[in-house]
């Protein structure tokens, strides 16, 4: 998503502004509107899970439009074999260093199984607790037809909501599995229902994950709001990955959706293996290491 706007110049006299100036400086904050925007004028939104502060600064820095702190991060920063055992008190210090990290991206906090779907009332407790205690500047929850309740009371409480539909990792056992969803006649008109209700509750956006690249094209092209796809094909309007699957850290088995555009555990294993040999062999430390 490259903006128009460009970014404030010390200077510009646009410091002082009271609104929209951005007093640090830095580069133009995406808000949720430019989501809108992007996807009237065909631009396609990045983004990609995050759940520490550095990792956030790299991918802030190189454009990525949003980060999610997914709750992902229980396979790839707790090693659970799920999402399912992922609390809030878990998620909400990584949320707050990813937050703490960025400058420009939309910061989207994923909000964990069991901490919205008993009702509305609970949805938006702990909607507010991200939003209070993080610094994030969005949340996520799954669900189409079954969670519009809990979308429309959080963002009547002022907090912007991402949609997950098709694949809900949370429901994975409800769901019989890693299952593709949305396929056949009666699987797309579900998916569609499922967008469609999302959309209304007041979403400003929705994830599409694991469906067929036809299903997802008919949603995207029903949605005013922009579909952002994890395994959903080229049709979305956005793409999303987990970083650490994209990158080439996780070892063992990835979804087919995921392209590897680094291997950054062969890289580090290097690394690790450089490092002891040199201690054994004494090279290092060398003299520019050394205190006198
Ligand atoms: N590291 C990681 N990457 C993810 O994409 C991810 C997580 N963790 N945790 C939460 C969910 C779970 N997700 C998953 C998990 C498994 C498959 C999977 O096994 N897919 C297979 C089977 C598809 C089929 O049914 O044929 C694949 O080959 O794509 C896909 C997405 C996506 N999310
Ligand atoms: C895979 C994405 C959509 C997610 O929900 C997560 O990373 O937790
Ligand atoms: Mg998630």
């Amino acid at each position: 998503m490259a903006f128009s706007e460009s970014a404030q110049v010390p200077g510009d006299g646009a410091e002082g502004a009271p609104y929209g100036g951005g007093a640090s400086g830095g580069p133009k904050r995406v808000r949720t509107r430019h989501f809108q925007k992007a996807k009237q004028d065909g631009v396609k939104i990045v983004g990609l899970t995050s759940y520490d502060f550095l990792s956030a600064q790299v991918f802030d820095r190189a454009g990525i439009d949003f980060l999610l702190v997914g709750d992902s991060a229980g396979n790839t920063v707790f090693g659970y074999d799920t999402t399912l055992p992922v609390t809030v008190e878990e998620l909400i210090p990584l949320t707050r260093g990813v937050a703490r990290a960025v400058q420009r991206a939309l910061v989207v906090a994923d909000l964990p199984f069991g901490s919205y779907e008993v009702n509305a009332r609970e949805a938006v407790h702990t909607a507010i607790r991200f939003m209070k205690e993080t610094g994030a500047h969005a949340v996520k929850l799954e669900g189409g037809e079954r969670s519009t309740e809990q979308i429309r009371h959080i963002v009547e409480a002022g907090i912007p909501v991402m949609g997950h539909v098709g694949f809900t990792p949370q429901s994975e056992h409800g769901l019989g599995g890693h299952v593709i969803q949305g396929r056949g006649e009666a699987g797309a008109e579900q998916l569609l229902r499922d967008a469609l209700a999302v959309q209304e509750a007041g979403a400003f956006a929705v994830v599409l994950e694991m469906v067929p690249s036809d299903a997802a094209k008919a949603v995207t092209e029903a949605l005013t709001i922009p579909t952002l796809s994890v395994g959903a094909g080229p049709h979305c309007d956005g793409q999303l990955l987990v970083w650490s699957d994209w990158a080439g850290m996780t070892t063992g088995r990835i979804p087919r959706f995921v392209k590897q555009y680094a291997q950054l555990a062969q890289t580090l294993e290097q690394a690790a293996r450089d490092f002891r040999s040199d201690v054994e062999s004494g090279v290092y430390p060398a003299p520019e290491h050394e205190y006198e």
